[in-house]
């Protein structure tokens, strides 16, 4: 299916500083609107229910899962996290530009059902870096931040299959590229829907 709005994925290993860039982006572009996903894991700190993430208990995960709900959903750091059809389907379908911060399994699966969505992975400048940034946010358990570090061994093995790799060394110019990878999109998108249109006239097709 064709939606007149674009969807961008941006996947990370964790603490490569994705969510601070989007935060950014969407300060930035107020085109650009966010995903709220769902998961299994409890809220942290000051997160709120609906705002960083719609915090589901098991069954209501399942249940989701079982009626179609997720456009793709996967297992992360141990929890469960799933991004909802319907929301999405609906903006895009208005028109809006949707991006979902989400992992790289997740990612995969979005390209699969939407063909058009631009993937964008973002790596840390280096793994002692990445340590570093996970220390000083001071969210997470140290055993938790182990296991963040191993799976980011797998995640980042992946970023080849993206279709843009940001690295997030200065924070400024990583904001510059991934803007760039938004604008370049509209761009390319609105020349293909006119290039059509224009083919359609042409054929006297409506
Ligand atoms: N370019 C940068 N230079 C230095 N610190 C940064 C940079 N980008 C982000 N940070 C810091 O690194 C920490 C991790 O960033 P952030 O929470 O955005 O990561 P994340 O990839 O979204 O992690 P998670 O997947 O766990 O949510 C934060 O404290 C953030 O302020
Ligand atoms: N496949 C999905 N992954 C998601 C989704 N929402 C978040 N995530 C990823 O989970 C990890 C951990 O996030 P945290 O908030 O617990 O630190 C991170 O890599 C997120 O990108 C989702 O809907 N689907």
């Amino acid at each position: 299916m064709d939606y007149p709005g674009n969807l961008f994925v941006v996947a990370a290993p964790s603490g490569a500083g994705k969510s601070s860039l989007v935060k950014a982006l969407l300060e930035l572009d107020s085109h650009v609107q966010p995903s709220v996903s769902h998961t299994t894991r409890p809220p942290r700190g000051q997160e709120r229910h609906g705002r960083e993430y719609f915090f589901t208990s098991e069954q209501e995960f399942d249940a989701m899962v079982a009626g179609n709900g997720f456009i793709e959903w996967a297992h992360v750091h141990g929890r469960r996290y799933g991004t909802s059809r319907k929301s999405i389907e609906e903006r895009i379908g208005q028109g809006a530009d949707v991006i979902l911060e989400i992992d790289f399994q997740g990612a995969m699966q979005v390209k699969e059902a939407f063909s058009n969505a631009v993937l964008i992975f973002i790596l840390p400048p280096s793994w002692e870096e990445l340590r570093s940034r996970l220390e000083r946010r001071g969210e997470d358990a140290p055993d938790v931040i182990e296991l963040r570090l191993k799976n980011a061994a797998i995640e980042m093995a992946q970023a080849e299959k993206f279709d843009f790799v940001i690295i997030n060394e200065l924070f400024e110019r990583a904001l510059f590229d991934m803007k760039t990878v938004v604008h370049a999109q509209r761009l390319k998108y609105a020349a293909q829907r006119r290039a059509r249109a224009d083919t359609f006239e042409s054929l006297n097709i409506v």
